[in-house]
């Protein structure tokens, strides 16, 4: 009997592989059509001869696809190239395809496969992996593992021109890690790349490690002649130091650009009359993706495609929408990259998650709202908070490059061209506009002492970092003298904002003790929201009779524990559990999905000692309610508001009015005080995320 099994393992594996092999050929073509293929003896030999390689090249020339497969081979390159992404969904995507290209299985799913990928709460790589794709918070706790990244012979820091507080990050560290291995038998050898880049400003960047001195290689390509140059005569420079830059150019498919004549108000409107205009219009296959602000945008465009297609004739194709937003569960987010079924148009609906790096197949219309949802730290409040903003010109060429992949394709702006030639050039770098507490507690766990002479692409204001390393110490991340305390390593290795952090810190003492409550709350904080939208009064008060016995007078962090313990208990029919309580089935599987990994990195932190999950399954008692929102309270005691005779409430630091927000189960409530994770600017300022708290404790608290 096993020597039959074995055989017809032998056998499976051997069919596999075969499959992959013939898959790998089928692309092949298609890989030396790209514009990027000619130049990948250049790309090797720059590499060959110097450290950091500054890449671009039009959207879809084939950067993240080709160049670390380029690189494998190289004589320099025995372990193993990173590529970082800024968000999960291109780095899972992009690790997919690579592995069809190169015929090997993708991450764990064997322990041959050569490329994997590791995402917040989701690592799938192999022993033998090569190749890792990996989002950008990602490396950055690898760094604070091993600083000096020696698994790695290359790390290639892709969309480098997003600007977020960790590329920055990333960049900093590894223009001291190039010149810390230079000398070394394993250089490492660092590539930054993107279509819309700041190549002047990257190369002085990197330049001026190397020993002050500036020596740039420029491999201009649109031909076949390599022209370098060094801009200093200087012998004595060792050439690995010198900076190379390359530009690919061209794309293999032309994109058709549109702009509305009149700018419109109605941005919904607009975008549902462009999908049926197109849909009607336009002959198949052909899939739509359209870049909206959010999910609740997103959400309410799904509802009014899906009813004006139900009003379609048969003789159009059916269409089938498909949501894309951070909060969605992996497996529905990876639905977009399925091929719709036949005589079926796909139309995407996504945030700024699918504006960079991902090809979604089928698409040959994008359709652009030129807004996006942005963190903005307020100043006066001492906090992020989310705004709805104009994109920048890189962005919404990125978004039209979603375009032009497979074929030639389209894309339509929904403002004028006026308007596109008005916006910024460029993404205003996150290090500019947000919280720098999460990157500067990375820093210290990495040994970084003077943050203020940290060598940053772009130095944020010294207000700003001042302002973190005081919310750090009274977070108890850092000692009177700001070096990291134990609690700050503890917060620094897990996932999360030090505030988040820290109140998950706070529940694992022994004298609040409330753990497991704490991350089921946490883990609903990662997803937007758990409840569906109530946007009209007849469906809130639905909601409310439908929620009834989940809701919680002390607020939305109890209410939000009462669902996940529900949901967690119900064992027949959760999608009907969750339709029946108006609660979003999809983000409830993705709180499930956080809720086991976080359990498991805080046993693994050893902060969940002696509890056992069962203990989370019963409803909290008054004094365990107390204990938990407390523990929220040590996390978020800059976010609290209390109440003012004029009824409006005001919060503590900066003395801002801020309503309580509608979707919050205290909305039109008055209350002593309030504690919010969330400060929300749309029409008004509201907080979200909100629970009753009592003056007093913050005393308790902070002196604990
Ligand atoms: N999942 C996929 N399915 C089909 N084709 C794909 C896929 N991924 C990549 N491709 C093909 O490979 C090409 C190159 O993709 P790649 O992501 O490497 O380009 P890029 O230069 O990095 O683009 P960008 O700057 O937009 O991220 C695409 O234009 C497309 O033709």
């Amino acid at each position: 009997m096993s020597v039959t099994n074995g055989v017809k393992r032998k056998h499976d594996e051997s069919s596999k592989d075969e499959k992959h092999a013939t898959k790998r050929q089928r692309l092949l073509p298609s890989r030396r059509a790209l514009p990027i293929w000619k130049r990948a003896s250049d790309i090797r030999q720059s590499l060959q001869q110097h450290n950091v390689l500054v890449l671009s090249g039009e959207t879809g020339s084939g950067k993240s696809t080709q160049v670390p497969q380029f690189l494998l081979d190289c004589a320099w390159c025995r372990g193993k190239i990173a590529v970082t992404q800024p968000r999960r969904v291109a780095a899972i995507s992009l690790a997919r395809r690579v592995a069809e290209e190169m015929g090997t299985p993708c991450g764990s799913s064997s322990p041959a496969s050569k490329v994997g990928y590791s995402v917040r709460f989701d690592e799938s790589t192999s022993p033998s992996t090569r190749v890792k794709f990996l989002t950008e918070g990602m490396l950055l706790q690898e760094m604070l593992r091993d600083e000096n990244m020696k698994e790695y012979s290359c790390i290639i820091v892709d969309e480098v021109h997003e600007r977020s507080v960790n590329v920055d990050l990333i960049l900093g560290f590894l223009k001291r890690l190039v010149q810390k291995r230079r000398s070394t038998k394993r250089p490492l050898k660092v590539v930054v790349m993107s279509a819309t880049a700041d190549v002047d400003s990257l190369t002085k960047f990197f330049e001026s490690s190397n020993r002050g001195s500036a020596a740039v290689n420029d491999i201009h390509t649109s031909s076949d002649d390599i022209r370098k140059r060094s801009l200093d005569a200087d012998e004595s420079i060792d050439s690995a130091d010198a900076v190379s830059r390359c530009y690919v150019e061209g794309r293999q498919y032309p994109v058709k650009l549109e702009y509305l004549g009149t700018p419109t108000d109605d941005l919904l409107e607009a975008a549902l009359h462009r999908i049926f205009h197109i849909h009607c219009k336009e002959p198949m296959p052909g899939d739509i993706l359209v870049f909206m602000t959010g999910q609740e945008a997103i959400q309410s465009l799904q509802k009014l495609a899906e009813e004006y297609a139900e009003g379609l004739t048969k003789e159009y194709p059916r269409i089938l929408v498909l949501p894309l937003f951070a909060a969605l569960p992996q497996s529905s987010q990876q639905r977009i990259f399925q091929p719709a079924p036949l005589n079926t148009r796909k139309v995407i609906l996504s945030t700024n998650i699918a504006e960079t790096s991902v090809t979604v197949p089928g698409v040959r219309f994008v359709v652009d709202t030129g807004k996006a949802k942005m963190k903005q730290f307020r100043n006066r409040l001492g906090l992020d908070s989310l705004l709805i903003k104009q994109i920048s010109k890189s962005s919404a060429d990125q978004r039209k490059g979603r375009a032009g992949r497979e074929f030639p394709g389209q894309c339509y702006r929904l403002y004028t061209e006026d308007s596109y030639n008005k916006l910024e050039n460029d993404n205003t770098p996150e290090i500019l506009r947000c919280d720098m507490s999460e990157a500067l507690l990375k820093m210290k766990a990495r040994g970084i002492e003077d943050v203020m002479n940290f060598p940053f692409l772009t130095s944020p204001p010294r207000e700003a970092l001042e302002k973190a390393l005081l919310q750090l110490l009274q977070l108890g991340a850092l000692e009177e003298d700001g070096s990291i305390s134990a609690i700050g390593r503890q917060l620094a290795r897990l996932p999360l904002t030090p505030s988040l952090g820290r109140v998950i810190f706070e529940a694992s003492r022994p004298e609040r003790n409330c753990l497991p409550e704490v991350i089921d709350i946490a883990s609903c904080l990662s997803v937007e929201s758990i409840f569906l939208n109530v946007d009209t009064e007849e469906i809130r008060e639905q909601a409310q009779i439908a929620r009834g016995q989940l809701l919680r007078r002390q607020g939305d962090h109890l209410t939000l524990l009462a669902a996940v313990q529900a949901y967690a208990a119900e064992r027949s029919d959760r999608r009907q559990w969750a339709e029946r309580h108006l609660i979003s089935h999809r983000a409830m599987q993705s709180v499930m999905d956080v809720r086991k990994q976080l359990t498991a990195q805080c046993r693994a932190a050893n902060l969940l000692k002696g509890l056992t999950t069962q203990e989370a399954s019963t409803a909290p008692d008054e004094g365990k309610q107390e204990q938990i929102l407390k523990c929220f309270l040590r996390g978020f005691s800059g976010n609290v508001a209390r109440l003012c005779p004029d009824h409006s409430y005001k919060t503590f630091v900066g003395n801002q009015t801020v309503a309580i927000h509608p979707s919050s189960v205290l909305f039109g409530r008055k209350l002593e005080a309030i504690l919010y994770n969330e400060f929300v600017f749309t029409n008004k300022a509201y907080a979200r995320g909100v629970s009753a708290i009592q003056v007093r404790w913050l005393e308790e608290v902070l002196e604990a």
